[in-house]
Parts: C-alpha cells; sequence; structure tokens
C-alpha cells in the first residue's frame, strides 16, 4: 500500500477525478500533512485556494503555504516569496521564518491586473501591460517544463480532443493536480480584469512554441451550428472570452496575429491580451479569427485562459 500522499495524486491525476476521488485525496493530503509531508501540505493549500470541496480561503491557504514551506517545500517557499516580493525571483534561504513573512503577505494586491488599453472595438481586444513580472512568469514555464504534451484541439467530427495539424505546439493542460495557489491567484488576477468569475474558467493551458509551431488561424468559440459541440455547449457554454498571458520575449516572431481586422500583436514579458469571441449580444464573432504564428528563431510561452458563459452543472 502506497504512502497516503501518492495515493492522493493518483487519485487526482487519474483521467477526469470526480468529487468523491477529490474528496478523499483533500482528506489523504491533510493526513500526510499532519504526519510532516512538506509536498502534501503544499497540496492542501492549493485545495484551499481554489475552494476544492470546501469554501476557498486564502487565509487558509497562505497558512497552509507557510506550513509547507517550513516543512521544506521548495514549491511553497517559492510562491510565498513570490507573493512577498514578486520583482525577484524566489531564492530561498534556510533560516527563513515562514510564519512571518506569510504574515506580512498582502495577498488582495497580488490580483491587481494593472490598465487595460484598447486594441480594438470590433471586436474587443484588450492589452494590460506587465500583467505578470518577469519572476512570476519564470515561475509558470518552471510548472511546464518537464510535462508538455503535443496540444490538441476539439474535433469538428465528433467534439472529442484530437491532435490536429492547425495546432503542433506542445501544452500543458492545468488539471488541479497541476495546479497550486499562485497559478489560482492568477487566475483571479484574470477575473478581475475581465469581470468574469474563476468558475467559468476552463482549466488554464501553458502553451510552448519551438521554432516552426504555430496554432493556425482559428477561433476559439465553438460554433453552434456544429453538432459535435452541442453537449459542451449545454454543459459548459460558449467560450466567450480568451485571455493570453506571454510568458517571455526571448524570440523572434510568434506574433498573435488577427488577419480580419490586420492586427500583429508582439508583447513583452508578462503583457497580456484578451479579446471577447462574441459580439455584444453574444454571437460568435468571425472576426475574432487570430493565429499564433512560429517563433522563427528561440521559443515562446504563453498562459492561455479560455472562459465559458455557463457554471459547469454540480
Ligand atoms: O499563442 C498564441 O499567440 C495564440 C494562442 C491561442 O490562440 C489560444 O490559446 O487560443
Ligand atoms: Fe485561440
Amino acid at each position: 500500500m502506497s504512502d497516503p500522499f501518492t495515493q492522493a495524486m493518483e487519485l487526482l491525476l487519474g483521467d477526469r477525478p470526480g468529487r468523491e476521488e477529490i474528496e478523499e485525496a483533500g482528506r489523504l493530503f491533510e493526513r500526510a500533512s499532519a504526519e510532516g509531508n512538506s509536498e502534501a501540505s503544499e497540496r492542501c493549500a492549493m485545495f484551499e485556494a481554489f475552494g476544492m470541496a470546501r469554501p476557498q480561503s486564502w487565509t487558509r491557504a497562505l497558512d497552509m503555504l507557510a506550513l509547507a514551506a517550513s516543512q521544506g517545500s521548495r514549491c511553497a517557499q517559492d510562491q510565498l516569496l513570490l507573493f512577498n516580493d514578486n520583482e525577484v525571483d524566489p531564492n530561498p534561504v534556510e533560516e527563513t521564518d515562514w510564519v512571518s513573512l506569510r504574515a506580512g503577505i498582502d495577498i488582495d494586491a497580488r490580483m491587481q491586473p494593472g490598465e487595460k488599453v484598447a486594441l480594438s472595438e470590433v471586436p474587443r481586444v484588450r492589452t494590460i501591460k506587465r500583467f505578470a513580472t518577469a519572476p512570476e512568469c519564470r515561475f509558470l514555464i518552471g510548472l511546464a517544463s518537464e510535462r508538455l504534451v503535443p496540444a490538441t484541439v476539439f474535433s469538428d467530427a465528433d467534439g472529442e480532443q484530437t491532435h490536429h495539424q492547425a495546432r503542433d505546439n506542445s501544452y500543458l493542460v492545468m488539471r488541479i493536480g497541476e495546479m497550486n495557489v499562485l497559478t489560482e491567484v492568477i487566475r483571479h488576477r484574470i477575473s478581475v480584469a475581465t469581470k468574469l468569475p474563476v468558475p467559468l474558467f476552463e482549466p488554464s493551458q501553458l502553451l510552448h512554441y519551438a521554432v516552426g509551431e504555430r496554432f493556425k488561424p482559428h477561433h476559439d468559440f465553438l460554433d453552434p451550428a456544429n453538432e459535435a459541440y452541442r453537449d459542451t455547449l449545454s454543459r459548459f457554454g460558449q467560450r466567450i472570452a480568451t485571455f493570453l498571458i506571454y510568458l517571455n520575449d526571448a524570440y523572434s516572431g510568434g506574433e498573435t496575429s488577427f488577419p480580419a481586422i490586420g492586427l500583429n500583436f508582439r508583447a513583452e514579458t508578462g503583457d497580456a491580451l484578451f479579446f471577447a469571441n462574441v459580439t455584444r449580444e453574444g454571437a460568435p464573432d468571425p472576426r475574432t479569427l487570430h493565429a499564433g504564428r512560429p517563433p522563427l528563431s528561440g521559443e515562446k510561452w504563453v498562459f492561455s485562459q479560455w472562459i465559458r458563459d455557463r457554471f459547469p452543472a454540480a
């Protein structure tokens, strides 16, 4: 029999864990945390930040992170250091008092998105300079580096996820086992910027493009005329908005382009771009056609958040 932490991770990283599995994983993490397992405490912090099988609480999330950091979790230490000061790369030192560091954190300040600038009104496209700091971006890239898989798209034949030459980059879909308090803070910052609540968010994705890889011109909305999308549309609603954070800028090419409106967006590290995929009346807007163009040199990293218009049924 494996230890409670390993059992919990197996439950979470399985194919689409249900509510019971998530609750059981939460109990197993709490047991392992009480036994001194630092990684389990870090996972408990994520459960609190997400409000997984319990009410959401930043206070408890940070308390659990401080415990995890004291127990030796490097991931928890990095997150606390970034919440404390997001302008420097975390570099934990041995004798840090994690509980007092935690006490000085103003988590609300970490959810302020900065100023929106309009790039287009029809369709609505906005940018925010330095939405995330460079150390935050490097932390996000670090989460994905060793866990990338080839990206998929919805098949317009059967609505299932499928590989397609239209999107030949790699990515990490951040299901619950892959998330942490910092990714949840970033999602809340996006929520403040878009005025759309986090429960409408799909699992976040970390995208990676090597030289020549691209996401060909596409729409992020799902075509309601296509039968194959009926199930996902009725359960989760339309994908009304897309929010992208550019995590690095050491590449050439790699713009996000909108051919129908002549917009070619090239970001600096931490900049955000977001757009409504539907009109103000809620109809899918074909003018939102866009592409992730291939980097010509270097590699491109993006945090991508698709947002629906319906809360998933419990
Ligand atoms: O990587 C890009 O520039 C575009 C990504 C994109 O279109 C998406 O995530 O929906
Ligand atoms: Fe897209």
